[in-house]
C-alpha cells in the first residue's frame, strides 16, 4: 500500500513534472460525467472478504485524480469486466469505476436530496441531511460481506437520481467522496482510509484550473460556490481527517515567495503508526528525524529548489504519526 500511495501522492520528487502530466489528463470525474455506459463490478463474490478503503476530500480536491492513479497500479479494465458491464447495465449514467478487480463507488450516489431538493431545503451536498448514511452503511456492509447491492445513482448532469445500478462485491472496494469517514458505523467497516487535505489556496487554484477550463464556469461563480460551502465543509468534511490512517496535505510552496498559481506545491504525507497491514514509509532511516536541503552549488534551479523533512510528529494531539514533507521548486 505504501508504494502505491506514494506513487499516487507524487512522492518523493518530481511533483512539478507530475503536475504537468496531470494537466494533460482529462479528469476521470469529468470523463464519467460524459460517459453513458455504467460500470458495474463484474467480480464474482469470492471466498475472500472484500477489503474496503475510504477516500475523503472536499469537491475538486483530487479524489478522482488520486483514484485514477491508484487504480492504474492495479492494472487496466479487463475484457471480462467490459463485457460484464455491457451485459449488466447497457445505457445510462454511472459514477462507478471498475478496474483490476477493484470497484470505486462515489458516495455522491447516496445524496438523499437531489439538486432541486437541496435548493428547496437550503442545504448543500456536504450537509448530512442531504445524504442517506443508513443506506450507505447497509450497502457497504453488504458488499464487504460478499453480497451484491442495487446502489442508487446520482446523476451530476441532470442533478437528479437515476435508476439504481448493480454492484457486485469486488476484491477491493474504494468508497470515495465527501463523507466516507463521517458516520462511525461506516468508519468501522473501513480497512484503510485516506483524507486529501488541500489547503484553501491550492483548492481554489485547482478549482479554477478545472471548472473554468473544463466546465466553463466564471471565476466569480467558483468563488461563490467555495464560499457557500465553507461552513458545511468546516463542520462536516474537514473533521473527518482525524479518523484517517493517512492524510495528504497539499499546501502552497514556501520556496518561492508569492507563488500564487498553485503550480509549485508542498506536500505533507501524514501517516498513522500501528495501522494493520500498513507500514509507514520513511526517508533514509526509519524512526529518525531527517531534514534535507541540498547544496545550492549543485542545483540547476534557484536555491533551495527542493526540501525534504521526515520524522515522528503529532497530529490531533496524538504522537503516533509520522510526517514526510516534500517541496520542490
Ligand atoms: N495531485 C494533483 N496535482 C495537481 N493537480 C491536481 C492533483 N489532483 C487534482 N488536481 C487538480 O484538481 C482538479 C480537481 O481534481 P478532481 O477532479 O480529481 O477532484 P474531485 O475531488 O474528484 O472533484 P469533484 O468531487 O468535484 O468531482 C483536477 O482537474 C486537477 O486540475
Ligand atoms: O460536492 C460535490 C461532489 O463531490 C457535488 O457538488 C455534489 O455531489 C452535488 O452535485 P452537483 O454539484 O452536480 O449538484
Amino acid at each position: 500500500m505504501s508504494v502505491s500511495l506514494l506513487h499516487a501522492a507524487g512522492f518523493p520528487t518530481c511533483f512539478k513534472q507530475q503536475q504537468q502530466q496531470l494537466m494533460l489528463c482529462v479528469s476521470w470525474r469529468s470523463m464519467r460525467r460524459r460517459r453513458l455506459r455504467p460500470s458495474v463490478s463484474c467480480c464474482a463474490a469470492s471466498e475472500e472478504r472484500t477489503v474496503v478503503v475510504g477516500l475523503a476530500a472536499d469537491s475538486g480536491c483530487g479524489k478522482s485524480t488520486f483514484m485514477r492513479r491508484l487504480t492504474s497500479v492495479l492494472g487496466g479494465v479487463t475484457e471480462e469486466e467490459e463485457e460484464e458491464c455491457d451485459r449488466a447495465a447497457p445505457g445510462g449514467y454511472s459514477n462507478t469505476l471498475v478496474v483490476g478487480g477493484a470497484t470505486v463507488i462515489c458516495l455522491d450516489d447516496y445524496h438523499s436530496l437531489d439538486r432541486a431538493g437541496r435548493k428547496e431545503k437550503g442545504v448543500t451536498a456536504l450537509h448530512p441531511a442531504a445524504n442517506d448514511f443508513d443506506l450507505m452503511y447497509e450497502q457497504v456492509k453488504a458488499l464487504k460481506s460478499g453480497a451484491a447491492v442495487e446502489k442508487p445513482v446520482y446523476n451530476h448532469v441532470t442533478g437528479s437520481l437515476d435508476p439504481p445500478e448493480l454492484i457486485r462485491p469486488p476484491k477491493i472496494l474504494f468508497i470515495e467522496g465527501l463523507h466516507p469517514l463521517f458516520d462511525p458505523r461506516i468508519r468501522s467497516l473501513l480497512d484503510f482510509s485516506i483524507y486529501l487535505d488541500i489547503s484553501n489556496e491550492v483548492k481554489f487554484a485547482w478549482k479554477i484550473q478545472r471548472d473554468m477550463a473544463e466546465r466553463g464556469e466564471s471565476l466569480e461563480s467558483i468563488q461563490a460556490s467555495i464560499q457557500a460551502r465553507k461552513s458545511d465543509f468546516d463542520a462536516y468534511i474537514d473533521p473527518q481527517k482525524q479518523y484517517a490512517d493517512v492524510i495528504m496535505e497539499v499546501l502552497p510552496t514556501q520556496l518561492i515567495p508569492d507563488e500564487k498559481e498553485g503550480k509549485v506545491l508542498r506536500v505533507r504525507l501524514v501517516m498513522k503508526e500501528g495501522v494493520k497491514h500498513f507500514n509507514p514509509v520513511y526517508l533514509f532511516d526509519e524512526g529518525s528525524t531527517i531534514s534535507w536541503t541540498p547544496c545550492g552549488g549543485k542545483l540547476s534551479c534557484s536555491y533551495p529548489g527542493i526540501k525534504f523533512f521526515y520524522g515522528p510528529n503529532t497530529y490531533f494531539s496524538s504522537e503516533c504519526w509520522r510526517w514526510m514533507d516534500s517541496s520542490t521548486d
